[in-house]
């Protein structure tokens, strides 16, 4: 495997201020084209509440197999729930991740009208038994799910639309927090077997946060690896392929991968994706004579379902071999 080059990522910095929006707006637009990756800073969700998070999410990582199997995703056709060590391949192509993991989506009563109708993407979370637990994921959740939305201000803005042009895109989500526990890799892995292999994300923006370990690499333009280095409380944001796509590839969404050389490390992504019916075309803003739609227009969940399903195919398919 090709080393990594320690390498820094642009920043964007969401402090309120005289002119911000416009600032802000830049500051992303300009991260998005080129890179696909930066750092957020400014975004204002406590360090406290931060913490309380990573403590809470290694508690439950800590907890017997049979403990956190009792949450599988395997009883969730809703993609919540806990994802056993080397449960998935986010590169098909490779042996499966050493990494495990816990979805949490968009927090709705077993009796929501959509949990009955059994819509997709409309499930109840699963939650493990565990005093105060659920409350610390759902404050959270709330918390970068907004960071989320002020970042999409940025992006309309940046892209020529009304300023609130994703709030009414982006108020029902098909959001996923998700805790990542990885340990250290193992002299017995399996040639190509990493932390998580080589991806792009799924859905329009993802907001990292990353503990001191490091050995998350983003491939750069070039095709060279780099490092990111790791910066507790900052948010590591990438743009992810739904949001490419809604853009005419005017943003990039940028592979990555993770490669654990030390001890036990532990990270949280919360995946914003956008609601399930909102409409993914080419914004109007992205396409031009030179720059034709690239895309056919679809649905926010047709279209994460049809990702899914590739990704935890390659599973169904080892569990038959
Ligand atoms: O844990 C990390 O640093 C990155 C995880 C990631 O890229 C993913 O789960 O999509
Ligand atoms: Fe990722």
């Amino acid at each position: 495997m090709t080393a990594a080059k320690p390498e820094s990522l642009p920043i964007v910095d969401l402090t309120p201020g005289p002119d911000a929006d416009q600032r802000i707006a830049a500051e992303i637009g300009r991260a998005a084209r080129e890179v696909g990756f930066f750092f957020v800073t400014g975004h204002g969700i406590p360090a406290t509440l931060i913490e309380e998070v990573f403590s809470e999410s290694a508690r439950f990582f800590a907890l017997p197999e049979a403990a956190k199997l009792k949450q599988s995703i395997r009883h969730s056709p809703h993609n919540r729930g806990y994802v056993a060590m080397q449960g998935e391949s986010l590169d098909p192509s490779q042996p499966a991740d050493l990494k495990e993991a816990f979805n949490i989506g968009l927090d709705l009563a077993a009796d929501d009208p959509r949990v009955v109708a059994g819509e997709p993407f409309r499930g109840v979370n699963l939650w493990p038994e565990i005093v105060g637990w659920r409350d610390t994921m759902l404050t959270y959740f709330d918390a970068v799910w907004s960071v989320g939305r002020r970042l999409h201000r940025g992006v309309a803005i940046d892209l020529g639309l009304a300023p609130d042009h994703f709030e009414d895109k982006l108020d029902q989500p098909m959001a996923t927090l998700r805790l990542l526990h990885y340990p250290p890799q193992p002299s017995s892995a399996a040639a190509g077997q990493i932390g998580a292999g080589a991806h792009t994300d799924y859905g329009d923006v993802t907001l990292l946060l990353t503990d001191e370990v490091g050995g998350l690499e983003v491939q750069t333009r070039a095709g060279d690896w780099i490092t990111v280095p790791p910066m507790p409380g900052t948010f590591v944001c990438n743009i992810g392929d739904c949001l490419m796509r809604w853009t005419n590839d005017v943003y990039v969404s940028t592979p990555h991968r993770v490669i654990n050389r030390g001890s036990d490390r532990y990270s949280v992504a919360f995946f914003l994706d956008p609601n399930p019916d909102a409409s993914i075309a080419c914004l109007p803003t992205c396409v031009t004579d030179e720059r034709p739609a690239r895309y056919a227009p679809t649905t926010g969940a047709a279209y994460l379902a049809d990702r899914l399903a590739r990704t935890y195919d390659f599973l169904d398919k080892a569990a038959d071999a």
